[in-house]
């Protein structure tokens, strides 16, 4: 076994003690540098192996418990599972047990226990692969698997976590006049099964696509930019919807409150040739009138478990409180910056009624020159019966199953009355 595969496999387990240990975010713990020391390669193997383990998370430790008389040291059961899951999708047993015995043999605090490591991996190598498959398709933690039975059923959510175990394809938005890779989905985007490294694709320096799932392309299809209308993306970065506004020809104002967030922005500016104008401030202060607003508020992320199978381990649901009423005022300050017979797009990549349908239902009373717009949503391969009570767009992980899914989200088209 070489020494990247257990250096990578060695960053893996560190993300996992992170998010499964401290309730950190992968995004979080890659901005704060974890695997800073390994090389591009290996970079992207540990994070892949991480994604992977937590995906397959139920699965492994059902097949570990059988082995273990009490749940070892957090740092020890990581390895296991990084393990475990490895041997279940195949990976050769005497690299992946080699691995593993050296990484906690190498521990000073656990290096008594590679012996079990070692004993535990090769019963699970022995019995793991077969039984894997027939075993039942991971769920979510009940703080978030009951409200979203609650909200959509039971079969529905065994389909997200179906959606959720098979991770998501790699879509992408294609500038007017371009060419992107792969096939080409009811609503537009292209869609790439397995995509390798994405700055190797055709078309990626010359700035013809950019990365974007196809639920994520649909707010700014149902708000139809035109050529030099005056539009705000109040929540912008890194920058895939404001792409897509400029290049409609619309004049941007691409808005966040994250400075860094927003250098991404500007990077995926560049690399398109698209313009924005690119402010980094509180959508909360800002003032002045636009023919159409797009607002992306920050929310659960809940609808992009598929890419993110670290979210439902780190989080718990106590912050969404606090990001729901942050949606009502940044809905209520963004109404103020709407021109008479203007339209807002409202939209979050949430799972949950609280952050889309709740929200837009609550505002259409609040509001009395607010209307939904319904005729609007009708965009190229939505369908009917997608489109909700109140007049909005609920797109779930588990419609199109069969061709990757799509990520959830929530649209609402409102306009202003003149
Ligand atoms: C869902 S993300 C936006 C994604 C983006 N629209 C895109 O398509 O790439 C939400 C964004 O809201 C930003 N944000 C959070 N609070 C904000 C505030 N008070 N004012 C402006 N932006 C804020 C975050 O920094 C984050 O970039």
């Amino acid at each position: 076994m070489s020494d990247n595969a257990t250096a990578a496999r060695r960053s893996a387990i560190y993300l996992l003690d992170q998010i499964l240990g401290d309730g950190r975010l992968m995004s979080e713990c890659l901005a704060a540098g974890a695997l800073e020391r390994l090389a591009p390669e290996d970079r992207a193997r540990a994070q892949r192996l991480a994604l992977q383990t937590l995906r397959g998370l139920e699965r492994a430790d059902r097949l570990l418990d059988n082995h273990l008389n009490r749940t070892p040291a957090l740092t020890v059961h990581n390895a296991l599972r990084l393990g475990a899951v490895e041997l279940c999708h195949g990976e050769a047993a005497h690299g992946v047990v080699n691995s593993m015995v050296e990484i906690v043999g190498r521990s000073r605090k656990h290096g008594r226990l590679k012996g079990l490591v070692n004993a535990v991996l090769r019963k699970v190598a022995a019995e793991g692969p077969e039984a894997w498959p027939k075993m039942r398709v991971p769920r979510l933690p009940e703080w978030l698997r009951d409200p979203l039975i609650m909200a959509w059923g039971a079969e529905a959510v065994t389909g997200m976590e179906l959606a959720h175990f098979e991770g998501a394809p790699l879509d992408f938005s294609v500038k007017p006049g371009a060419t992107a890779p792969g096939e080409m989905l009811p609503t537009g985007s292209m869609r790439v099964r397995d995509a390798g490294q994405v700055s190797a694709l055709p078309g990626y320096d010359r700035g013809d696509w950019w990365v974007q799932d196809a639920a994520a392309a649909l707010p700014v299809r149902v708000l139809a930019p035109k050529a030099g209308e005056k539009i705000l993306d109040l929540c912008a970065a890194p920058g895939g919807k404001s792409l897509q506004l400029a290049a409609a020809g619309a004049d941007v104002t691409a808005l966040d409150i994250s400075e860094s967030r927003l250098e991404r922005v500007r990077e995926n500016l560049t690399r398109t040739g698209l313009m924005a104008t690119v402010i980094a401030a509180d959508a909360l202060e800002h003032q002045g009138q636009y023919d159409a607003i797009l607002l992306d508020a920050p929310c659960s992320a809940t609808g992009t478990i598929r890419r993110h199978p670290d979210l439902p381990f780190a989080k718990d649901g106590s912050e969404f409180g606090a990001l729901i009423e942050l949606q009502t005022q940044m809905l209520a300050h963004a109404w103020t910056l709407l021109k008479p017979g203007g339209r807002l797009v409202y939209c979050t990549c949430s799972l949950l009624p609280d952050e889309g349908e709740v929200q837009v239902e609550e505002a259409l009373q609040m509001y009395p020159d607010m209307q939904a717009d319904r005729v609007a949503l009708q965009v190229a391969g939505v369908e009917a019966g997608w489109i909700t009570e109140e007049g909005g767009l609920r797109l779930r992980p588990d419609y199109w199953p069969g061709t990757g899914g799509m990520d959830g989200f929530y649209i609402a088209c409102l306009t202003k009355s003149t």
